[in-house]
C-alpha cells in the first residue's frame, strides 16, 4: 500500500528519533521525512559542527569553560531539508569535516559541556518551531528537547550488526577495521549515555525499534506506520 500524500492526510508535528551511534537514525529519519513530506534535523550535525569550532580554535575538548566560550562565540547554522543537510561554522561548509574522524573522537566531550548543550537545544527549538512537520534525531530530542513530540522513537540495533553496517558504508572489510569501528561506537555509547546532562536513554514514552534484523525499508515503513497512527489517535500534540 502507497502512503496518503501529504496532500490527502498531511501530517503535521514532530517525530523524534534517538538511539545509540550507527543504529540507523540518519538514513531511517531520511526517509521518514522524505515520506511524510517533513523536515529533517540532525542534531548531531550541530554537536559535530561545534567541535569543528572547538578544534580549529585550538582548545582542548576536555576544557569545558574554553568549550563553552568558544561555542557560544561560533556561529552554528544547519539546514532542515532532507537531502541537502547545509552545516555551516562561521559561513564555511564543514558538511564533509564534520564527518571525519578526528571530529567523531571529539564529539562526545564537547557534547557534555551543559552550556553548549543549552545553546544548540535553544537553537534545535527555534529550527523545530519553524516547521509544521519535521523528523529530529539525536540523543536527547524525545527526553528532553521535544518533550511534547506527536511521536518518539528510540532505535537500537545489536553493536555487531551497526559496526557490520558502518563498515559496509565506509567499504571496510578487515576484521581489526571492524573492531576499531565497534570499539569507537562503544565508547561513544557509554560516554553518552553516562554525562550527567542529558544522558541518551529512552524515553518513557518512546517506542523502542531494535533494527538488527529488520531492512531499513521496513524500519522506515513501521515509523511511518506509527507516526500515522499517533497523528490520527491524537493523544499528543
Ligand atoms: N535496518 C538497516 N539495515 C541495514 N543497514 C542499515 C539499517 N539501518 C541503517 N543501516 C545502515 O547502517 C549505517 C549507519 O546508519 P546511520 O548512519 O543512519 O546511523 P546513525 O544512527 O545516524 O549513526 P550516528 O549516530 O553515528 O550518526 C548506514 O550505512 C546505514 O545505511
Ligand atoms: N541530540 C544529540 C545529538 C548528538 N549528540 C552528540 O553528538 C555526537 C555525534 O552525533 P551523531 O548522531 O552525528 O553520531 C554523539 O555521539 C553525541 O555525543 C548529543 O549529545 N545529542
Amino acid at each position: 500500500m502507497t502512503d496518503p500524500t501529504p496532500e490527502q492526510h498531511p501530517f503535521r508535528g514532530a517525530v523524534t528519533l534517538d538511539g545509540p551511534s550507527g543504529t540507523g537514525k540518519s538514513s531511517v529519519g531520511r526517509g521518514v521525512a522524505a515520506r511524510l513530506g517533513a523536515s529533517y534535523l540532525d542534531t548531531g550535525a550541530m554537536y559535530r559542527a561545534a567541535t569543528v569550532a572547538v578544534l580549529d580554535a585550538g582548545i582542548d575538548p576536555g576544557d569545558a569553560e574554553a568549550v563553552a566560550r568558544t561555542v557560544a562565540a561560533a556561529r552554528i547554522e544547519v539546514g532542515t531539508e532532507a537531502g541537502t543537510e547545509r552545516v555551516e561554522v562561521d559561513g564555511a561548509d564543514v558538511a564533509v569535516r564534520i564527518r571525519s574522524a578526528e571530529v567523531t573522537r571529539a564529539v562526545s566531550a564537547v557534547s557534555a559541556v551543559p552550556a553548549v548543550r543549552r545553546q544548540l537545544v535553544a537553537q534545535q527549538r527555534d529550527l523545530v518551531g519553524a516547521a509544521d512537520a519535521v523528523v529530529v534525531e539525536g540523543r536527547d530530542i524525545g527526553t528532553v528537547v521535544l518533550p511534547d513530540a506527536t511521536l518518539k522513537v528510540y532505535l537500537t540495533a545489536a553493536p555487531e550488526v551497526r559496526a557490520q553496517r558502518r563498515a559496509g558504508q565506509l567499504g571496510l572489510t578487515e576484521a581489526a577495521q571492524i573492531d576499531d569501528l565497534a570499539a569507537d561506537l562503544r565508547r561513544r555509547d557509554q560516554y553518552d549515555s553516562s554525562r550527567a546532562d542529558s544522558p541518551l536513554r529512552p524515553a518513557a514514552d518512546a517506542v523502542v525499534v531494535d533494527s538488527s534484523e529488520l531492512s531499513q525499508q521496513a524500519v522506515v515503513d513501521r515509523i511511518v506506520a506509527l507516526a500515522q497512527a499517533a497523528l490520527v489517535t491524537g493523544d499528543r500534540t
